[in-house]
């Protein structure tokens, strides 16, 4: 059993996690190697660097979805299983899989070993677990992570970020190509492909996304008002959105996004920019406990 750790999750809380764990596997005498994650993007070389090692029989990810994210773009097609003990700020993953959140009931779930497939989107050439959605709060997650002040306010900048962008955003004419059948729509603040049902921090963006059913949802929202948007938004955490005109629901196999203008992107927290976006559902892509 490897365990990969990223000791600044969660503002450190996974240092906090790791002597319990390390305790209970010890009473168990059940034999483990720790390694930590030193910067960002060393999730994915260490996943890389060990997955086809003949010793391993499990992985078990202590970090928040950031990491979980990278781990599993350096292990993927490996089909070793994946546990995950959630120590994070969103957690979004192990809210969808309802993993406890002590992280020793968590890591007993693991240590049962039912194995699961589940899917995972591909965007580009790069993998995501739960969302990865472009627009407004790929705009927000880019001025959230640039912003100095991230440290010290935490939550308070995305609040600042959604306002601030609420009012400078331009909403985008889109072209998508779902499963080679085109969608045009105008003045689109949001295109979210889901994989998993939650976000930043359990908003349901895509409230009837499951993870095994072999399709990416997609939620976009349109034709809205500043002031219906920020409306909407609280709706977003019980999955309430969807009921509105403004939003358009569809699934696909194959996705491909077309703007005029760049399009921020995060897909599960991390960000980047494109002007072409090509999705996919990877069926049954990875084992976890
Ligand atoms: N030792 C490290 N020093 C600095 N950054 C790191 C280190 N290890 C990992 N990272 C980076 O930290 C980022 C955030 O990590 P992670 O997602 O685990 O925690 P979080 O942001 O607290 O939780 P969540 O993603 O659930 O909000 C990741 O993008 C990862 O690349």
């Amino acid at each position: 059993m490897y365990i990969i750790i990223n000791p600044i999750s969660g503002k450190g809380s996974s240092l906090k996690i790791i002597p319990k764990i390390k305790e209970y596997l010890d009473g168990k005498k059940i034999k483990y190697k720790e390694i930590y994650t030193q910067y960002e993007g060393h999730a994915t070389e260490i996943a890389e660097q060990n997955k086809n090692k003949a010793d391993i029989g499990l992985i078990i990810v202590v970090s928040g979805d950031g990491t979980l994210n990278e781990v599993i773009n350096g292990w993927y097609p490996s089909q070793i299983p994946i546990g995950y003990i959630p120590s994070g700020t969103g957690n979004d993953y192990a809210r969808e899989m309802g993993i406890p959140k002590d992280p020793i009931l968590a890591l007993e779930r693991i240590l049962k070993k039912e194995v699961k497939k589940i899917d995972i989107g591909r965007i580009n050439d790069r993998y995501f677990i739960n969302v990865a959605s472009m627009g407004f709060d790929g705009e927000v997650a880019h001025f959230v992570n640039n912003s100095k002040l991230k440290r010290l306010f935490g939550k308070l900048v995305y609040v600042f970020g959604v306002l601030r962008i609420l009012l400078s955003y331009n909403p985008k004419q889109v072209k998508l190509v779902i499963d080679d059948k085109i969608h045009k729509y105008e003045r689109v603040w949001l295109v979210a492909v889901a994989n998993n049902r939650f976000y930043g921090g359990g908003m349901a963006i895509c409230p009837n996304a499951q993870n095994n059913d072999g399709q990416l949802d997609i939620c976009i929202i349109k034709d809205i008002t500043r002031l219906q948007l920020l409306r909407l938004f609280p709706l977003i955490f019980s999955g309430k959105h969807i009921e509105y005109p403004m939003i358009e629901k569809i699934n696909g196999k194959k996705i491909e996004v077309y703007t005029d203008d760049r399009f921020k992107i995060q897909a599960d927290g991390e960000i980047f920019a494109d002007m072409k976006i090509k999705f996919e559902i990877i069926k049954k892509a990875l084992n976890v406990v």
